[in-house]
């Protein structure tokens, strides 16, 4: 696995080494020992999800207030996503900006978020399966989110916005200047 720190450096960019032959591939998804050498530090996840999706949909921007607050390791099985982090630590230099990363089927890479990035992605393909390893139970009190589609974020999410699906809870998310946020 290759790791590549993005625009935003917290945000790391998880390239697998795909190894092909007659029958098909295989790689290894997840390697503590390699994650932890790079970060220099401890990781602990203790969740997997799955969700599917079909064009256009877009979850988030979400993410977990402490002592919930989840680091994540997204990964695209099946079609293709636009995944988006954005920083929404106060203090941070880079508070606001995003990062934004196809993740597919195809590239199969992945993307390590820490804690005090609001997290979302819009399926590009037909159909995507998105799976994901977080280091902390999901806790529905402690979950907070922000709107796609805020002014400030300015988030191009290279799908048309009025061709999306989102939930009834993803429409109505707090701009970014009335969320709870991190410090
Ligand atoms: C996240 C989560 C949800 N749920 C239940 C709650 C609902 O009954 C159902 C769907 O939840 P939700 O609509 O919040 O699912 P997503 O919109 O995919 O949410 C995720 O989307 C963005 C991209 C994220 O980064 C988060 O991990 C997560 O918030 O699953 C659980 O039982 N456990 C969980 O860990």
């Amino acid at each position: 696995m290759k790791f590549i720190k993005t625009s935003i450096p917290d945000i790391i960019l998880c390239k697998p080494t795909v190894l092909n032959d007659a029958r098909g591939y295989f790689f290894e998804t997840f390697r503590k020992d390699e994650l932890e050498h790079f970060l220099a530090e401890k990781i602990d996840f203790c969740q997997d999800n799955e969700s599917k999706s079909v064009k256009g949909v877009l979850r988030g921007l979400h993410y977990q207030l402490p002592p919930f607050a989840q680091t994540k390791m997204v990964r695209v099985i099946k079609g293709s996503v636009l995944d988006i982090a954005v920083d929404i630590r106060k203090s941070s230099p880079t508070f606001g900006k995003y990062v934004a990363i196809e993740l597919s089927e195809e590239n199969k890479y992945q993307l390590f978020i820490p804690p005090g990035f609001a997290h979302g992605y819009v399926v590009l393909s037909e159909e995507a399966i998105f799976s994901y390893k977080v280091d902390n139970y999901y806790d529905k009190a402690s979950e907070r989110g922000i709107l796609f589609s805020d002014d400030f974020l300015q988030i191009d999410w290279e799908f048309p916005l009025n061709e999306i699906i989102i939930s009834e809870k993803d429409k109505v998310q707090p701009t970014i200047q009335n969320a709870d946020l991190f410090q």
